[in-house]
């Protein structure tokens, strides 16, 4: 299996080939305390594999389309509290006919970030189809959040912020919009999951449970100040 576009040679990322597999070890070796896997999902172009760049390498891969075959991951060590979470995120293909590959993957992912194009309206209509099929494949207890990506578009945006807050709440899961063309919200997405995980796991009986609603609401108030986070 291979991918796609990572700011590398095209030809080693479209085959799966050397520079990338050794970049690859080389971020497993950074010291981490605690490793969690990741899964990116959602419809054929929604651009799972522009926001894993995004938080990776903080870059943004413009330009022509190439849809991810099967499925890939990078790694990447965050810092909670004082704790080093690695979280290993895996992009999968939104086309259909790689489906079976990547159902092979839900099982062991702690955190689902599902996203649709807010531009696009059967992205935001497929959501639900792809909250059975993760309910189907996925463990029981799953972290998952909806993002509604490409918020940098509001030209051509036919998909309210408001929809994907109301479906988020009916899944009761948290949502936020984002953009990995400009960042927006990208890091705070990750940083939230990688936080609820690491809360999860070292919780003990007497501590209150993380509110990873309540965190993404105040990370949201604290940077208002220097830029627009719906
Ligand atoms: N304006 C804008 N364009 C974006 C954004 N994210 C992705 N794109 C563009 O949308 C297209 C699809 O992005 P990808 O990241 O390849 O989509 P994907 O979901 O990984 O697609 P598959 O690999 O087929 O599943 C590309 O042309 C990106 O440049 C964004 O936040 N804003």
């Amino acid at each position: 299996m291979s991918t796609k576009k990572m700011p590398m040679s095209d030809n080693e990322l479209k085959n799966g080939t050397s520079r990338n597999m050794l970049e690859r070890c080389a971020s497993v070796n950074e010291y981490f305390d605690i490793s969690f896997k990741v899964m990116l999902l959602g419809d054929s172009a929604v651009g799972k594999t522009c926001v894993l760049v995004r938080f990776k390498d903080g870059a943004f891969l413009g330009g022509n389309f190439i849809a991810t075959v099967g499925i890939d991951f990078r790694n990447k060590v965050v810092s909670v509290d004082n704790m080093k979470v690695k979280l290993q995120i895996w992009d999968t293909a939104g086309q259909e006919r790689f489906r079976s590959v990547t159902h092979a993957y839900y099982r062991d992912a702690q955190a689902l970030l599902l996203l649709y194009d807010i531009t696009r309206k059967s992205s935001f209509d497929n959501i639900r189809a792809w909250l059975t099929e993760i309910h189907e494949y996925a463990q029981k207890d799953v972290v998952i959040m909806l993002l509604g990506n490409k918020s940098d578009m509001a030209a051509e945006r036919v998909i309210k912020p408001e929809d994907g807050q109301k479906l988020a709440k009916e899944y009761g899961v948290p949502f936020m919009e984002t953009s990995a063309k400009n960042g927006v919200n990208v890091e705070l997405a990750f940083l939230a999951i990688a936080r609820q995980l690491k809360h999860r796991a070292g919780q003990q009986p007497h501590e209150p449970k993380f509110q990873i609603h309540d965190y993404i609401e105040s990370q949201k108030k604290k940077s208002s100040c220097c830029g627009a986070l719906v």
